[in-house]
């Protein structure tokens, strides 16, 4: 109890009414999108590359006279910032004789992670930027049990094939992500798999609290609900309490960080670490959170719901991926840039003001938006295959097509499979009517007359055009357009 009133009392409440309310709209409207940043995108340069030195430094509220620049600081000018377990860790996140090396856990229960997940890849990469060092720990083991934070009922258990198939599509999202930087990129099964039953009582049972667990969030809420909470469940935060002191004791990790739903989880770390190894007091354990990135329903942006933002682009395409940022309503976009981008706050501000003038450019903003994102997630090749398909299915767009940009535009636009002799050797007419573009072959020749039907984004003049292989792209599609917005995709069986 007394290890609970202490915890209680050294969070730091910052904003605990705040939430990063987003709308859930999933459109891909395209008709107002234009690129003219397509040319640019070859220029890394011009994505943020500011790191958190520069950022801070240009800001007077915040020089720093030559420490670390204050990433605690940094998160909560961005709204990314709930709680924290002591304001010492604010200190120390500028001072120049410690390094902090922050670690946050993803446990593998689905084959990607998602828009939600993403808030903790980027405050390790702004702890990174600031000058500390970073863990991404993949849950193999705890996946196995189930947190029960913020879930009304068990989890369902996962097999190995699906626990190994997840844990290799979160690897791959972190290798895309993090590339060359130095992030550790872990998995806890490497210590639980030969941890027995008696040890762990041993170990760290005998420092647990069953008052303190009862009290968190997690627990209370499940007790109270009709179907209860099992011994397995209530035993994940000893788990991810673990995980935390074993990480402190052989990889020097003194900073956990999670989503608001994680507190009593990072709490029962700290808590552990400070029992089981009374570390003296400038060798803490820290616990920081973020706010949930909530949709416009309140409903807490997961992978459990309809219309999940995954990033691995085998689960959503970078186009996809892309157009959802492209279409945040303008009263959640400026938030947005500060949470989920590293541009520096003034250009924000700066775009903000823009926003209100009359010579603003629509969706200006919400393209700076998905850019940066699509770039931060699927890199520079992710970001150009979504801006080309972006373009290409601009109305009267003339973009020399390739198939990956087809087969984008496809997850957007009719498309059908025909077989190569019901291609080859067509009639442009024949086919824009077998492939379901015009009702007849009279309407066909009308528009074909008055310069209306495109072949691979390429007005067709000739009213006798028969499809030869080079129409085919890649040998796989071809596009059909009539008029500048009515296409489809025509796959090669
Ligand atoms: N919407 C969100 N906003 C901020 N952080 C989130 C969000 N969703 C998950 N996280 C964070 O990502 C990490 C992994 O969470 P978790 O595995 O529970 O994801 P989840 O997919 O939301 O689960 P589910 O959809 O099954 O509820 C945790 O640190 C959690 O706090
Ligand atoms: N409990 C976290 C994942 C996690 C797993 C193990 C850890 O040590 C830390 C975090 C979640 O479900 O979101």
């Amino acid at each position: 109890m007394a290890a609970a009133a202490a915890a209680a009392a050294s969070r730091t409440l910052l904003c605990s009414h705040q939430k990063l309310i987003i709308s859930s709209i999933y459109s891909t409207t395209t008709s107002k999108i234009t690129h003219p940043f397509l040319h640019r995108i070859k220029n890394s340069a011009f994505f943020s590359s500011i790191s958190c030195v520069q950022q801070l430094q240009s800001d007077p509220q915040t020089q720093t006279h030559g420490r670390h620049p204050n990433v605690v600081d940094t998160f909560e000018r961005r709204g990314l910032l709930e709680s924290i377990t002591s304001d010492n860790l604010r200190s120390l996140a500028s001072s120049n004789e410690k390094t902090l090396k922050v670690y946050c856990g993803f446990d593998p229960t689905a084959e990607s992670l998602h828009l939600g997940n993403l808030l903790g890849i980027i405050v390790l990469s702004w702890f990174l930027r600031c000058g500390h060092q970073a863990v991404a720990l993949i849950g193999g083991a705890t996946a196995r049990v189930g947190d029960p934070s913020g879930k009304s009922i068990e989890r369902p258990e996962l097999d190995i094939d699906t626990l190994e198939k997840n844990i290799l599509g979160i690897r791959k999202t972190f290798s895309t992500i993090f590339g060359s930087s130095n992030v550790v990129i872990l998995n806890n099964y490497d210590w639980w798999k030969d941890f027995s039953f008696l040890d762990f009582l041993k170990q760290v049972g005998r420092f647990a609290r069953i008052g303190t667990m009862i009290a968190k969030e997690s627990v209370k809420k499940r007790l109270e609900s009709e179907q209860g909470l099992s011994f397995t469940e209530f035993s994940y935060q000893l788990l991810q309490g673990y995980d935390f002191l074993y990480l402190f004791q052989n990889k020097g990790v003194n900073v956990q960080i999670g989503g608001s739903d994680q507190w009593g989880n990072i709490t029962a770390g700290t808590e552990l670490i400070r029992k089981i190894l009374q570390p003296d007091s400038d060798n803490e354990a820290y616990g920081l959170t973020f706010p949930l990135l909530l949709k416009s329903d309140g409903s807490k942006f997961g992978k459990s719901e309809d219309g999940a933002i995954w990033l691995s682009p085998s689960m959503l395409s970078p186009y996809k991926f892309y157009q959802y940022f492209f279409s945040v309503p303008d009263a959640d976009v400026i938030r947005f840039l500060r949470i989920l981008t590293f541009l520096d706050l003034e250009e924000i501000d700066e775009l903000e003001k823009d926003m209100k003038r009359p010579s603003y450019v629509p969706n200006t903003a919400q393209r700076r938006l998905a850019e940066e994102v699509t770039h931060f997630v699927h890199g520079e090749d992710g970001l150009n295959e979504a801006v080309k398909a972006t373009e290409a299915l601009r109305p009267g767009a003339e973009t020399k097509l390739d198939w990956k940009t087809i087969e984008a535009i496809a997850e957007d636009v009719p498309s059908c499979s025909l077989a190569y002799d019901q291609v080859l050797n067509v009639s442009l007419v024949d086919l824009s009517v077998s492939a379901g573009l015009f009702e007849s072959k009279s309407a066909a020749r009308r528009l074909l007359k008055q310069g209306g039907v495109y072949l691979n984004n390429n007005r067709v003049d000739s009213e006798s055009k028969r499809i030869e292989p080079q129409d085919i792209v890649d040998d796989k599609v071809l596009l059909l357009s009539a008029g500048k917005k009515n296409k489809v995709v025509v796959r090669i069986a």
